[in-house]
């Protein structure tokens, strides 16, 4: 099967998670987007739902297909959040963040009773790490926050390049929020809450892209069919 097939399988399974009434958080990236399409689709077919969306490209998505938006100031509560990731492990530990929008995307995550991930087969790892994790800065004090988070890496010791986020034209990635992303290179994160805190305790960092203990279930499409993998901890 290729890589769009198993994103829209992923995405029809989740959506089967979806009821009449619900508040949703919904995702970003390619495979989210595939969601968002396959819901528009019950939308339009009567589905009653409220959804809050993690980037502007997402919202325009739903604006253009119809899905109704709110804010998180309106509705401060969701049921379920929906979304892509980079790499899930075992345990449900994820990297997001490659399409820039972690923040709004953790945010929502948090706000949500459930996370549901949905991603291909390729996305699942041993240990996270292979994928570069984006960590979203100020953009006030870019080069001491860059030593800091090297200096926090090396305590745990990590190490690798952290390479200021670039656009096409050269120019930096401006998340949604203003922020821009360093994408660090660590390779494998044996002890990802260690990292985790000691990222958060870096003034210039916003959020980072480490998601710990916020999915509950992570529906992963391959080509033997789909499978989905549940964390007890969070999952009632
Ligand atoms: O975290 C994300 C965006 O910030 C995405 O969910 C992640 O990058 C996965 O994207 P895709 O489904 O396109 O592979």
């Amino acid at each position: 099967m290729d890589a769009l097939k198993l994103k829209i399988a992923a995405a029809a399974e989740a959506l089967t998670y979806v009821r009449d009434g619900m508040r949703l958080g919904i995702g970003s990236g390619s495979t989210a987007e595939e969601f968002v399409r396959l819901l528009a689709d019950k939308v339009a077919n009567g589905l009653n739902i409220i959804g809050v969306a993690t980037s502007e490209r997402t919202a325009r998505l739903c604006r253009e297909l119809g899905v109704p938006l709110t804010t998180l100031d309106e509705v401060p509560e969701l049921d379920l959040a929906i979304d892509g990731t980079d790499e899930v492990d075992g345990a449900l530990s994820l990297i997001k963040g490659g399409g820039g929008a972690l923040l709004r995307e953790k945010i929502v995550a948090a706000a949500a009773e459930k996370m549901i991930v949905i991603a291909d087969a390729t996305k699942v790892v041993e240990t996270l790490g292979q994928f570069a994790l984006p960590i979203e800065v100020n953009p006030f004090g870019l080069g001491a926050t860059k030593v800091a988070i090297a200096r926090a890496a090396a305590d745990l010791g990590l190490a690798g390049p952290v390479a200021l986020r670039l656009k096409e034209d050269g120019k930096p990635f401006i998340t949604d929020g203003g922020h821009y992303i360093l994408d660090a290179s660590f390779g494998r994160i044996p002890d990802t809450r260690a990292l985790s805190n000691a990222l958060h305790a870096i003034p210039g960092v916003v959020e980072h892209g480490l998601f710990l203990g916020l999915a509950s279930a992570a529906i992963i499409a391959g080509a033997g069919g789909i499978r989905t993998m549940t964390n007890p901890e969070t999952t009632e």
